[in-house]
């Protein structure tokens, strides 16, 4: 992780400038969930013959409607604001006032210019003002933000901005690493790059409190564990 102080340690996120919000249309949510799947199998199903696939045939018959389900009730399903997670906060009644790091949480989000998957892994930490976060609330934030057609830039500042938002404090770090399925199965081919991206603010702009970070990571959960 090291490599990836100094390639970034230029962009605070109070540097990044532009919108973080998924672009929804205004109508976004006036269909139910039924609606939405019922529409998309049709036009999935039109692909599907459009690629002179035989959709009398037993095995793909279904496939319209799963995949239109498997869009809105599971791959998609964090466009929908209904779905966004509770979030328990507790008062910071044990007076810890270090950092607080949550790492290697798996997420499979999916790219939106080729809507493939990109699974990664995020590691956050935060230093806790008056507030602490329930620990697997902050998986589920990653989980809620991943179910989208997504950007990685756009994950990292969504999941950053909420946290921001929850925790009511700018003293955290996102950082993101994930494959893009676009860059390896199609396109350029390419097997083993990833993508990684950092988002910080208040005590992470500092170099020393982001090398602390960075240090717990290098060190693996067994070493920091044992
Ligand atoms: N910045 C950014 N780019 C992404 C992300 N996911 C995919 N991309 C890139 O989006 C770009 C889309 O480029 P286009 O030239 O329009 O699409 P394309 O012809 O399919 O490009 P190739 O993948 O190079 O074949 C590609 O370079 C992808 O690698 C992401 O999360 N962030
Ligand atoms: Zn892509």
């Amino acid at each position: 992780m090291e490599h990836l102080l100094s390639s970034y340690e230029a962009e605070g996120e109070t540097h990044f400038s532009a919108n973080t919000q998924t672009p929804l249309r205004a109508d976004a949510f006036l269909k139910t969930d039924e609606e939405k799947i019922l529409a998309i199998s049709k036009h999935f199903a039109a692909i599907m013959e459009e690629l002179g696939l035989d959709l009398s045939d037993d095995s793909l018959r279904g496939t319209p409607h799963r995949v239109a389900k498997m869009y809105v009730k599971e791959l998609f399903s964090g466009l929908n604001p209904a779905n966004k997670p509770g979030i328990s906060i507790f008062e910071n009644k044990y007076g810890y006032h270090q950092m607080l790091i949550e790492q290697d949480i798996e997420f499979i989000s999916a790219c939106e210019h080729h809507f493939l998957p990109m699974p990664g892994k995020a590691h956050i930490a935060y230093i806790p003002n008056g507030k602490v976060i329930g620990l697997s609330k902050i998986n589920r934030i990653v989980k809620y933000y991943a179910k989208r057609p997504q950007v990685q830039e756009r994950l990292s500042k969504q999941i950053f901005q909420e946290l921001q938002e929850v925790l009511n404090t700018s003293d955290i770090i996102v950082v993101i690493t994930a494959h893009h399925m676009c860059v390896s199965m199609r396109g350029v081919e390419d097997q083993s790059s990833k993508t990684t991206t950092i988002s910080y603010g208040g005590k992470f702009e500092e170099k020393e409190t982001r090398k602390d970070f960075f240090q717990v990571l290098n060190l693996g959960t067994d070493t920091v564990i044992r």
